[in-house]
Parts: C-alpha cells; sequence; structure tokens
C-alpha cells in the first residue's frame, strides 16, 4: 500500500541507528575473531582461549558450587553457596529463554566445537558465558572477602572471559555487551530475592550440614 511504501522510504532514526550499529557489529565482530581457527591470525592462541571459555562453563560452575554445598559445614557457607546455585540456575534459565527469543545466529566464522552445549547454545544472543562471568564476578566481590590482588583478578577474569568469546569467533560484540548487562543486572536481582533459613527454611532444613 503507499502508506507501506512511504514508512520504507522513510525509515525512522531509530530504524537506521539500529541497522548501523548492527553492521558495524558484525563488520568488529568479523575483525576481531581472529582465534576463531587454528589457521586464523591469532590461531596458536586458541586454546588459551578454550581454557577460558571452560573457566566461564556452567558445568564446572555448577559442579563445582555442589561440590561446595556437599563439603561445607557452616550455616554461612552454605547460604552463600546455595544463592550462588540459585544464581547459576536462574541464568541458564534467563539465558535459555532470551536466546529461544531473539534466535540470532552465532557468526559465520565460528566453529561449533564447545563442550556440553544446550539445543538453545545454537543461538548467540545473549552470550551466556558473558553474563555467568559478570554475575560470578559481582556475587564473588560481594560474599566473599578477598585481598585487593584478587579481587582485580575477579574482574579482570569476567573481561577476558567476555573478550574471548569475541576472538573466538563465537559471539559478535553485541552479544557480549549485552551478557555483562543482564549478569550485572541478574546479580541485582539475586541480592534483592536474597535465600536465608529465615525466608526459605525448608531448602536449608534438606540440605543440613554433615
Ligand atoms: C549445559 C550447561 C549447564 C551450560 C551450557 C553452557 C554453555 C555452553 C553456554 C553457551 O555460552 P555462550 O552463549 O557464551 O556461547
Amino acid at each position: 500500500s503507499p502508506d507501506e511504501a512511504r514508512m520504507d522510504l522513510n525509515p525512522s532514526f531509530l530504524g537506521i541507528a539500529l541497522r548501523s550499529l548492527l553492521a558495524i557489529d558484525l563488520w568488529l565482530s568479523k575483525k576481531l575473531g581472529v582465534c576463531a581457527a587454528e589457521g586464523a591470525a591469532w590461531g596458536s592462541v586458541r586454546p588459551l582461549m578454550m581454557l577460558l571459555e571452560v573457566s566461564g562453563h556452567g558445568i564446572p560452575w555448577l559442579l563445582g558450587t555442589l561440590y561446595c554445598l556437599a563439603r561445607s559445614d557452616s550455616w554461612a557457607g552454605r547460604e552463600v553457596l546455595m544463592n550462588l546455585l540459585f544464581t547459576l540456575l536462574l541464568d541458564l534459565l534467563l539465558v535459555a529463554v532470551i536466546k529461544g527469543l531473539v534466535r540470532r545466529r552465532r557468526p559465520a566464522h565460528n566453529q561449533m566445537d564447545m563442550f556440553f552445549t544446550l539445543s538453545v547454545d545454537r543461538y548467540s544472543f545473549p552470550s551466556g558465558h558473558a553474563t555467568r562471568a559478570a554475575l560470578v564476578s559481582r556475587f564473588i566481590l560481594n560474599h566473599l572477602v578477598l585481598a585487593i590482588p584478587l579481587r582485580v583478578l575477579a574482574v579482570l577474569w569476567a573481561l577476558v572471559v567476555g573478550l574471548s568469546r569475541v576472538l573466538l569467533g563465537r559471539h559478535n560484540v553485541t552479544d557480549v555487551a549485552f551478557g555483562f548487562l543482564l549478569g550485572y543486572l541478574q546479580y541485582s536481582i539475586v541480592d534483592y530475592c536474597w535465600l536465608s533459613p529465615h525466608n526459605a527454611p525448608v531448602l536449608f532444613a534438606l540440605w543440613s550440614p554433615p
């Protein structure tokens, strides 16, 4: 119809801005995907990037938290670990829902050779590693008493995990940027809904210290 034609010929400012951002995102992400394959410009650093990938993967974090929960012999420790477990599960759920809704394909230069993925992980928005890195790092900074160098390390780790997603070609820059934002906000939700023996007595009674 003439109206539709007019809309196509006069795209909104927001439409143009979004399309330009997307084009810059794709161009920049392709340029930065220097470890996407063995033969790529920085292919020799790929194993290190894969190591960072494992460090931010959901499985080690879930298994590690469950292991520490099983070994924990203090109420305070169990409370923190229980909330970390809740945080990790909430993150997996939220990322899976958004990936399933947005369905953005991973960059064409990505090799899908990640270990233990879910079916929604064929999509790239947002980066699950970036959300986890941001929220785990914020969680650690707020609930563990650490010396300054270790606090700096926790933040650096999160940033490097995010960067490695783009270098590996797994994600576009915007997937990681939004992942960081989402992870940061998720921590605020968890802090607000903090589980304790007072508001979730059944949960804590189920998991008593040995
Ligand atoms: C199966 C479990 C417990 C977690 C999946 C972790 C995973 C492979 C996420 C994908 O991360 P990116 O979105 O950053 O590629």
